[in-house]
């Protein structure tokens, strides 16, 4: 079987990271994510997070560091990939979310986090102070 992956922007800006509330579907719904989603056939990873962030946020974005590998995700075999990244051009809009926050770092843990993303997050912390 292959490995479906997710990919999920770090978005950083004045050593706060941005997060993003779901809109959908009704199990995730309310749940905060890393903006992003799956790869399409023939698209890099970097391609897809870079074309989600548009989609989603309205933004263009440069992506930075890779934060750790693979991690996985609950369904077996998707994995959730995950870069670094700034904002370009455009200032983000929740276009398909139900809200967007900037954590500073005392705030990480102030929404209600996708459990998979929990150990992405503790990963962040010191790329907030860089
Ligand atoms: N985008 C994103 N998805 C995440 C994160 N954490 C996590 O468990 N997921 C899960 C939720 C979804 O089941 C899946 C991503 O699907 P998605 O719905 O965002 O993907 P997509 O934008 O390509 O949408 P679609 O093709 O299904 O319509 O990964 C995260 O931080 N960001």
């Amino acid at each position: 079987m292959s490995v479906s992956v997710v990919v999920g922007a770090a978005i950083i800006s004045d050593g706060r990271l941005l997060a993003a509330q779901r809109a959908a579907p009704a199990e995730l719904a309310g749940g905060w994510e890393f903006p992003g989603g799956k790869v399409d056939p023939g698209e890099s990873d970097e391609q897809a997070l870079v074309r989600e962030c548009e989609e989603e946020l309205g933004v263009r974005v440069a992506l930075g560091e890779r934060i750790g590998g693979d991690w996985p995700l609950g369904p077996a075999g998707t994995v959730l990939r995950v870069w670094t990244a700034t904002v370009e051009s455009g200032e983000p809009r929740a276009l398909e979310h139900l809200a967007l926050r900037w954590l500073a770092a005392d705030e990480l843990y102030t929404v209600e986090w996708l459990p998979g993303d929990l150990p992405v997050v503790e990963a962040i912390v010191p790329h907030l102070s860089r």
